[in-house]
């Protein structure tokens, strides 16, 4: 995934970012849905957030995506500080996402699908387009309607269009939500070569196999708050993890 040539990231923009949370705060009403959180995605890693229902870690994922603007606290993309961009501009900046809800166009084909991720950028956009598809092995399935395909698909379509951007720090709601074993396999090995190529990927995720195959790093939230963070096995054995994630 190299090609930065084809983006219009700002001149000088290293090809690698660093996203950080500080200090993140969220409030609904009376509830504070994020209480604090500090996070770091480091490029080069696959950092997971994981925790129970109602923890908090959608709301922190949409404050680092732009989608929900926090009370309090800081985001930065690459050192830059991003918490008052829109997310258009933070896309342009390299931080894509995908979300727990699949969300295609139905009447797009599966390449004209994922030609809009690679339109956020500009240059050639058929280059990035072909080469997303052939990551997921999609080929075939390029000029077929998306509203027609089966959910592992569409998810498939989902994560080819947020990399065909290009981005240097990829965000993930429960990216293998609907995929059978063998798509699983292909995207924990895509995922893990993103990584090793350099990108920053964050992974919000409710199976616990899973992060223990795929993590680095691991952020356990419940109640609004980081109950633990660190290398995944250690964070996977600790006791509150243990207790709060249910295992
Ligand atoms: N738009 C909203 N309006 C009101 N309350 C909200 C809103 N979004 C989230 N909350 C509340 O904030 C808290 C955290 O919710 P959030 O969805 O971030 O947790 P989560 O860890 O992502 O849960 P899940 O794993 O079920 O997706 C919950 O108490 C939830 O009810």
């Amino acid at each position: 995934m190299s090609g930065r040539r084809h983006t219009t990231t700002p001149p000088g923009t290293p090809p690698t970012a660093r996203l950080t949370a500080r200090g993140i705060v969220r409030r609904y009403g009376g509830i504070e849905a994020v209480a604090g959180v500090d996070l770091v995605a480091a490029p080069g890693r696959v950092t997971a957030l994981i925790g129970p229902n109602g923890a908090g870690k959608s709301t922190l994922f949409d404050c680092l995506a732009g989608t929900v603007r926090p009370d309090a606290g800081r985001v930065l993309l690459g050192g830059r500080d991003v918490t008052r961009l829109p997310v258009h501009e933070r896309v342009r900046l390299g931080l894509a996402r995908t979300f727990q809800q699949i969300a295609v166009f139905p009447t797009l084909s599966v390449a004209d699908n994922v030609r809009v991720g690679a339109e956020q950028r500009s240059g050639a956009a058929d280059g990035r387009t072909a080469r997303a598809l052939a990551v997921f092995g999609l080929g075939a399935l390029a000029a077929e309607p998306a509203g027609g395909q089966p959910t592992g698909v569409l998810r498939l379509v989902e994560l080819a269009r947020a990399l065909a951007g290009e981005p240097r720090v990829l965000l993930l709601d429960e990216p293998a939500a609907g995929l059978d074993t063998a798509q699983t396999a292909r995207l924990l090995t895509v995922l893990r070569g993103l990584a090793d190529d350099g990108m920053a990927l964050l992974l919000v995720e409710h199976d616990p196999d899973l992060v223990a195959e795929l993590a680095d790093t691991v952020y356990a939230m419940a109640d609004g708050r980081v109950v633990a963070a660190g290398p995944t096995a250690a964070v996977l054995a600790d006791p509150r993890v243990v207790h709060a994630w249910g295992r």
